[in-house]
């Protein structure tokens, strides 16, 4: 495990940018695992720079994203698929038939869930996972519970995740209270993995992350056995370490 402190949200996002740019160049057609949520936001926006200034290429890159809302259109501006359009896609050379994102709206979300995680499977398995962390530990939405998820699946999201994401909605009656993830296994199996942590709110997950028991009540404590995993966590996330 490799812990990078770093001073802000900036630096953070420069770091983590400059890292996914180098799986890029050095293996151009690379499997991205890609996260939502604000903590990736500028690291995608250093991304785009990067990307402007000629130095990366995404048209053999393929992308799966770790989760999505349920039963929340494409074009619901608070859907994971829209944000990754607006954040990312919009702006990149990047094939849309290569990127993937789980489908909230699918009539049969078993069959949903078992094709994502077989779509990872013919890609040949993420390169790297990019990674930020819910305030109660989770990673995608896996939330904490008694037992690791495995594959991809339907999720009930947890009151704090539900109150944490209405800052996004108009209401807290508007944010889905189901969503598809990948799997704390899908994640695991990942060859490289990038977590990043900006801001106070996060020091308890970060410290429970990466010095608390093995837990599934802790679903990011699991990264403790992960090979090669890489913290990027500014100085207040980093403040109880
Ligand atoms: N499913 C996403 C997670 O992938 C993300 O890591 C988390 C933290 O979000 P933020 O980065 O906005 O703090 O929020 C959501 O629940």
């Amino acid at each position: 495990m490799r812990i990078l402190e770093v001073k802000d949200y900036q630096e953070m996002s420069k770091k983590a940018a400059n890292i996914v740019a180098s799986q890029i160049i050095l293996k151009p057609n690379s499997v991205l695992g890609l996260a939502t949520g604000s903590t990736p936001i500028g690291m995608y926006q250093d991304l785009i720079k990067i990307y402007q200034k000629g130095y990366i290429d995404f048209s053999d890159i393929k992308t799966f994203n770790l989760d999505e809302y349920y039963k929340l259109p494409k074009d619901h501006p608070q859907s994971y698929y829209y944000f990754m359009q607006q954040y990312l896609f919009n702006h990149i050379n990047i094939n849309p038939d290569h990127t993937h994102i789980p489908n909230g709206m699918a009539k049969n979300i078993e069959k949903e869930c078992e094709e994502y995680e077989q779509k990872i499977k013919d890609a040949g398995g993420i390169d790297l996972q990019v990674l930020g962390i819910g305030k109660n530990g989770h990673i995608g939405f896996n939330e904490p519970d008694n037992v690791f998820e495995r594959k991809t699946h339907l999720v009930n999201l947890k009151e704090q995740t539900i109150q944490s994401n209405a800052r996004f909605f108009d209401s807290i009656e508007q944010v889905p209270t189901q969503a598809i993830t990948m799997g704390i296994q899908t994640i695991i199996d990942s060859k490289k993995i990038l977590l990043l942590a900006s801001g106070k709110n996060k020091a308890d997950a970060i410290y429970q992350c990466i010095y608390g028991k093995i837990s599934p009540q802790v679903p990011a404590s699991i990264l403790q056995l992960h090979p090669d995993v890489t913290f990027i966590i500014d100085e207040e996330a980093a403040l109880k370490l």
